[in-house]
């Protein structure tokens, strides 16, 4: 490193894992905004082999986006997306090239142009009116509505009507087949791959089982990609397949309209970025509009007032209506200001040497803006934690990528080519919510309750993966429901219990695997001969199960060791 080199400040790290051990990734842009308050609105660190910057200013964010924007464009690749999106084949998540160029001037064109997203619109009417009707239904028996399973839904239907031309009923072959394969895919890509950290350490990843885990997914998806193509292309296929997204691709395949040849594997992997981007940006959207409102209640009276003032009797809110309403579109903005549905946006690569505000940074390094932190920032809101739609009214600041302290999609190349659908979603299903109904928070539930920091919906995802049913936070958020215990558990206990879980669960847990692998590496005597233990004691049966274990005293003894050094490293690190 020459003489002149200033890397961004930054937590200090360890040999060979960096910074893992301090990295929290159940809410990274708390953790980065927590680090930002201390090392500034550049710091860097490092996961395993991967250096990481972190910018947390409007300024930094315009130079990452927009005044630099060609040296910061490109995606990094991870194991799960690389392997889903058919290397790399998709638009969200493909490396900077001509490829990606393409599509995305095409998929601007022909698929989320705002001609496009018109001509869904009926759908998008269709599915909310039969979300007012089933909420009606239950309102009508003093059911409790559980309104993110019945968004999520709504947002995933409006999803698969609009690329897949599928609905029918809710017991539909394919719907459920989706439903099922999504929540499996969302499970997978949260999961953490070790190779996309220690690329050496790939076989972890196999010996723990996530290799298969993924080919299985993908292989599943492939079959559902598949088997949709194969429908969209009999001549007998339903009429609702006609001008879907699907149906688009296939037919630009077909007349060669376009510079790049289509193949069947593209379009396979742009329908994983409909299905991944789609519906759950959308859903977060709505769903924390709703819960901002419902903590308060003079916000809510007044965009209920402004809403139903300006609809009349007519009995729904079509987009038309929405035009007229101000206070409601400040409502929403409001919303993406404080509850960003992705609030690290998507990471972006460096593709050349760089300096950003004086410091050096490398190619190959991943940047994250961290708009959550931007959003918060008391220099550029005025009580910026307290949720003010007003602060939007009579002003000109808008989410299309111009204005860099309010990026909730992002901007420059790599923004979101899809605001003008995902917003249309938002803004009907909002609007038509309010219209209909008035809402509070459930018997017995306070505002204090609610976690603001958590990715939304993820636990109270009704689509959960199957993996989380019946686990230690699952059976927490039952006995709540249920009431069921002594004392009433409040969403706070619960987060202290999951605290000390990570704390002194999965946390220790990691660090314990991650040093011992660190130690071996370092001593490869002793990684040959636990390696040769194991291997001996295990044969061929490709994965060690608990029995085999207790036959490796070698094995157990490295444990130990490694035990016996981690107290030593975490007093002196402090964790
Ligand atoms: C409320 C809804 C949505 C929000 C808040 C949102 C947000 C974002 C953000 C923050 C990014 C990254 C931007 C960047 O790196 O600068 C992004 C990218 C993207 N979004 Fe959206 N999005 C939404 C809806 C949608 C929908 C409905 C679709 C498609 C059906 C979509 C497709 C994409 C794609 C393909 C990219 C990648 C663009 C690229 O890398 O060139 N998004 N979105």
């Amino acid at each position: 490193m020459s003489r002149n080199t200033r890397l961004p400040p930054g937590p200090l790290g360890l040999p060979f894992i960096g910074n893992v051990h301090q990295f929290d990734s159940s809410a990274p842009h708390i953790y980065f905004w927590k680090l930002s308050k201390k090392y500034g609105k550049i710091f860097s660190l490092k996961l395993g082999s991967t250096p990481i910057v972190v910018v947390s200013s409007a300024k930094l964010a315009k130079e990452v986006m927009k005044t630099q924007d060609l040296a910061f464009c490109s995606r990094p690749s991870t194991l799960g997306l690389s392997k889903l999106s058919y290397n790399g084949h998709d638009i969200a998540f493909a490396p900077y090239n001509e490829y990606w160029r393409e599509m995305r001037k095409i998929s601007i064109l022909h698929l989320f142009s705002y001609k496009k997203v018109k001509l869904f619109s009926p759908i998008r009417e269709d599915e909310i009116l039969r979300m007012i009707k089933k909420i009606s239904q239950q309102a009508a028996t003093s059911q409790i509505t559980n309104l993110s399973s019945i968004v999520i839904s709504l947002t995933s239907t409006i999803i698969c009507r609009v690329a897949f031309g599928i609905r029918d009923d809710d017991e539909a072959h394919e719907r459920k087949r989706f439903n099922e394969l999504f929540t499996e895919t969302q499970a997978v890509l949260a999961s953490f791959f070790v190779s996309d950290i220690f690329p050496s350490l790939s076989w972890i990843d196999k010996l723990i089982g996530l290799t298969d885990r993924l080919e299985r997914i993908f292989k599943d998806l492939d079959g559902f990609y598949e088997e949709l193509i194969e429908q969209h292309l009999d001549s007998n296929r339903p009429k609702s397949m006609e001008g879907d997204i699907l149906d688009l691709f296939l037919q630009l395949k077909k007349e060669k309209s376009i510079p790049i040849d289509l193949t069947l594997e593209d379009i396979k992997a742009l329908s994983m970025d409909v299905l991944l981007a789609g519906s759950d940006t959308s859903a977060a959207a709505i769903v924390w509009a709703m819960t901002a409102l419902m903590m308060n209640p003079s916000a809510m009276k007044k965009v209920q007032t402004e809403i139903r003032q300006s609809v009349g009797e007519k009995g729904i809110v079509n987009e038309d209506d929405i035009q007229d309403m101000p206070y409601f579109k400040a409502v929403i903005k409001e919303t993406f200001r404080l509850y960003p549905p992705g609030p690290l946006l998507l990471p972006r690569e460096s593709m050349e040497k760089s300096t950003l505000e004086g410091y050096e940074v490398q190619p190959g390094t991943t940047i994250y803006v961290n708009f959550w932190a931007i959003a918060r920032d008391s220099e550029i809101w005025e009580n910026s934690d307290e949720f003010i739609p007003e602060r939007f009214l009579n002003s000109d600041i808008d989410f299309k990528g111009q204005d860099f302290e309010f990026i909730p999609f992002g901007a420059g190349r790599r923004g979101c080519p899809a605001i003008t659908l995902g917003v249309a979603t938002v803004e009907l299903a909002l609007s038509n919510l309010l219209y209909a109904f008035d809402w509070k928070l459930p018997c017995g539930m306070r505002k204090e309750d609610i976690d603001i920091t958590s990715r939304p919906g993820f636990h109270l995802n009704p689509n959960r993966p199957k993996s989380m049913e019946g686990d230690i936070i699952d059976l927490l958020l039952q006995l709540k429901k249920e009431k069921s215990t002594p004392i009433d558990i409040t969403l706070d206990n619960i987060k202290a219990i999951i605290m000390n879980m990570l704390v002194g669960g999965t946390d220790s847990g990691a660090a314990v695997i991650i040093w011992a692998m660190t130690a071996l590496i370092a001593n490869p005597n002793a990684m040959k001969k636990v390696q040769a233990e194991i291997r001996e004691s295990v044969g061929k049966k490709s994965i060690v199960n608990e029995d085999d274990i207790q036959n490796l005293p070698y094995f157990k003894a490295v444990i130990k060791e490694t035990f016996r050094l981690l107290e030593y490293v975490s007093w002196w690190n402090g964790f």
